[in-house]
């Protein structure tokens, strides 16, 4: 089977995987009991309609109205196949929910409609009015959608948008900004050939002519060849009215005489109508958008190929420069509905264009398993930003949002924008929410954070974060000309010496103080002078630990590259630990759909004694009250309240006799199963007496591998966000991370270490 065959098969198999399709609507209330039915039915349900009888604006509060979004096609132009009927462009549109919901929390019912007259339809759509917040035309064919888009528009008092025309044309004006940008051209000089005059192709184009494009520039083919003034269908008041204005008084007839000297070819027609020997008459750095779906007016190997200078894009995700809607329209609606938006209006369109184009020029973060941990940099292959990159969502839709408000279609008009951004920013990072309280206590008192790796890239994006949100006064272990190479090779604007100090490894002149406390520390276990001048020369987490120890740093962040054994024992001894009996452990989180969930010890003490385990319990319980949690802690195990006499079972029940002398104000509870953990209802009736009330979100292992183990499916299985480990026990903030944390992850943990360093710093 060919690669294309095999993918076509992957397809077809997604799809039809149980439950069949890509959606499915969720209930988001509890319905357990009679009572809930009473509330959420009959009879409760008669208060909710009695008060939006009373006040229409209670639909946003009282139903899912505000946050849905209608995606209506009536089948006739699916994506490039054309007029393959509503149908079978179900498929497109349940695809376009998916992105709504996964990109910007919007829920979507996909209506398939029947109807090809352009005016029963709108007909059919106006009367939807009442069901839905915003919506999104989809693949309906032009020169019909142009009638329905209006007409709708003229009617509805909520944001009615065609994808096709705007989104298209949005994430279009943006690339087109960014691509002139690399090739060094003049918006108001290049020559356009475009390949479609349908809904994608005019609204590319009357973007292209608001951002500066001369209209004298563009030249425009459909199937019948280039639009020109001598063309019956193009007659003025017949019926092509909407795109006789790109009619030109021209002997030119077919793309390929248009193409020649072009700087910019637009596609949005059809697979494969450019060709190779016509890319190779464009001008010199020719840009090439290439973007029918799901096959390009060229594929891009072919255009490369024909043209190695160019600037090439497609709609596809699986090429660089993927160039579509997906980029626009979850964020657009979002901003739309945050605010009430009676319409989508020109303005909020080009806040959007200008917000994507800004994105992509602006550094990239890291952008997570999506693309491999590959960070991209802005340039040619590099136009805008990726559909993953989830600082779309918190840099569009506010744009959007002020851009609604500032043109007075807001009816919920948000007075605090940056509060807006953080809710949004919580809810793409999902570690937001939970990080908050943490980051507003680390921007309060700056403390001093050194990071032993700090030539590696995921230290420097980190880093320029930390600065950015000013959680810490970053310092970075390493050599100055490589670390000031990689942030300019990265498109950092981080400045040594302002933003962040450095501590040179190969030549500082503290390194002599360096080795000699070094050896202070160990001379009485087996470091020579010599060997200490060595180590502290060639081991960058040493370097770190001395300058806590030193005071010239107050927390201390390793782990990125090495192994987490070897860090840990060089920052235990120089660091030393709090308690010398009770050892260190380490506390993890994970971050999902269902909560906040903590997990101790899960990398440091392989098999701690009953002390050791409650130590790590009370020093997490500690850690919770951090991010604002109340700790509800289980003593996880394979027995349940005393069903096992094993040697570990026991251990858990001498945890929870320590624990009750220890901490007899926590609420803990053991030992018990994982299950019995998480259900109240099921703990209650095993234990009515429990001394833990509902759902633990502390749990507590008697070895590591348990803990380590329970950690990490968890995590994987329910695709939750990880955070920590959190050392816990060492006489000072310092932490060692692994191999695999993002930058997110570093960001997070900086500003655990630098409130831990706080409170150490407040103890005294
Ligand atoms: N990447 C992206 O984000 C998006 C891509 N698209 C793609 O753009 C294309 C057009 O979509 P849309 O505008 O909605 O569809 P329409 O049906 O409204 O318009 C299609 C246009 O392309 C022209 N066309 C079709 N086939 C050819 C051909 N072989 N040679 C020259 N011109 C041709 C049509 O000419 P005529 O009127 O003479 O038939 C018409 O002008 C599709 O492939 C779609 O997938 C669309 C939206 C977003
Ligand atoms: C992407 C899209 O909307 C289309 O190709 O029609
Ligand atoms: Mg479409």
């Amino acid at each position: 089977m060919s690669e294309q065959e095999d993918f076509k098969q992957a397809a077809l198999e997604y799809h039809r995987q149980a439950p069949a399709g890509k959606i499915k609507v969720t209930p988001t209330k509890a319905m357990v009991t009679q009572r809930d039915l009473a509330l959420a039915y009959s009879p409760g349900v008669a208060a909710a309609c009695e008060a939006i009888v009373a006040d229409p604006g209670e639909a946003s509060a009282l139903t899912a109205r505000g946050n849905l979004v209608g995606v209506i096609t009536n089948g006739t132009a699916v994506l490039g196949l054309g007029d393959i009927g509503p149908l079978a462009g179900k498929p497109v549109m349940e695809g376009k929910g998916v992105l709504f919901q996964k990109f910007a929390g919007i829920d979507v019912f996909d209506l398939e409609v029947n109807e090809r007259d352009p005016d029963k339809l709108v007909e059919i759509i106006a009367a939807l009015e009442p069901t839905f917040g915003g919506i999104n035309l989809e693949d309906i064919k032009a020169p019909e959608c142009f009638v329905v888009e209006k007409k709708l528009r003229e009617r509805l008092k909520i944001p009615v948008f065609h994808d096709d025309q705007h989104g298209t044309a949005i994430i279009v004006g943006a690339a087109l900004i960014n691509a002139l940008h690399v090739v060094g051209k003049d918006i108001a000089s290049v020559r356009l050939a475009v390949s479609g005059a349908g809904a994608a192709g005019i609204a590319c184009l009357d973007m292209m002519v608001a951002l500066g494009v001369k209209p004298e520039n563009i030249l425009v083919t459909d199937r019948d060849g280039v639009l020109h003034t001598g063309r019956a269908d193009l007659q003025p008041g017949g019926a092509n009215h909407g795109i006789v204005r790109y009619a030109r008084d021209t002997s030119a007839r077919t793309l390929a005489d248009i193409i020649v000297g072009a700087d910019v070819f637009v596609g949005v027609s059809a697979g494969g109508v450019l060709k190779p020997e016509m890319v190779k008459q464009m001008a010199e750095r020719p840009v090439i958008f290439a973007l029918a779906n799901p096959t390009p007016e060229i594929d891009p190997k072919l255009a490369r190929e024909a043209r190695p200078d160019a600037v090439i894009a497609t709609g596809r995700s699986d090429f660089p420069n993927q160039v579509n809607n997906a980029l626009c329209f979850p964020y657009i609606f979002r901003g739309a509905l945050d605010v009430g938006a009676t319409t989508i209006n020109e303005e909020m369109k080009l806040a959007c264009v200008n917000a994507i184009a800004d994105l992509a020029r602006r550094e990239a973060t890291d952008l997570g398993a999506a693309y491999g941990g590959e960070t991209p940099r802005f340039g040619a292959d590099y136009l805008i930003p990726r559909p993953f990159d989830p600082r779309l969502l918190v840099s569009l839709a506010p744009a959007v949002a002020r851009a609604a408000m500032d043109s007075g279609v807001a009816t919920r008009p948000i007075s605090d924008l940056a509060g807006y951004r953080d809710r949004l920013s919580s809810w793409v990072f999902r570690t937001g929410l939970l990080m908050k309280p943490v980051f507003d206590r680390a921007r309060d008192d700056r403390k001093r954070v050194v990071y032993a790796e700090g030539e590696e890239e995921t230290v420097l994006r980190a880093v320029q974060t930390v600065v950015d949100e000013g959680l810490a006064k970053p310092i970075l272990v390493g050599r100055p000309a490589v670390i000031e190479r990689r942030i300019q090779r990265l498109g950092l604007r981080l400045r040594i010496g302002e933003d962040v100090e450095v501590t040179n490894i190969d030549d500082d002149p503290r390194f002599n103080d360096y080795w000699q406390l070094y050896h202070e520390i160990m001379q009485r276990k087996g470091i020579t002078p010599s060997a200490a001048k060595a180590i502290v020369r060639s081991r960058d987490v040493v370097i770190a630990a001395l300058m806590v120890r030193r005071g010239e740093a107050d927390a201390l962040l390793c782990g990125l590259v090495g192994r987490f054994v070897r860090k840990l024992k060089y920052m235990r001894e120089i660091l030393g630990l709090e308690n010398e009996v009770r050892g260190l452990s380490a506390l993890s989180a994970v971050i999902n759909d269902k909560g906040v969930f903590f997990f101790t010890d899960t990398h440091v003490q392989v098999e701690p004694t009953a002390a050791q385990v409650a130590e790590s319990v009370v020093q997490a319980a500690f850690r919770l009250k951090l991010f604002g949690i109340t700790p509800k802690a289980a003593l996880v195990s394979h027995s349940n309240f005393g069903s096992s006499e094993s040697a570990s079972a026991q251990k858990m029940r001498d945890a929870l006799a320590i624990l009750r002398e220890r901490a007899p104000k926590l609420e803990v509870e053991g030992e018990m199963h994982a299950d019995i953990a998480l259900n109240a209802e099921a703990r209650s009736r095993i234990l009515p007496e429990s001394r833990l009330h509902g759902r633990a979100n502390l749990l507590a292992f008697a070895n590591l591998d348990a803990a380590n183990a329970s950690y990490n499916l968890v995590r994987n299985i329910t695709d939750g966000v990880g955070i920590g480990p959190i050392l816990m026990g060492l006489a000072a903030s310092a932490h060692v991370l692994t191999p695999s944390a993002t930058v997110r992850r570093v960001v997070n943990m900086t500003a655990i270490a630098a409130v831990d360093a706080q409170i150490r710093a407040a103890r005294g």
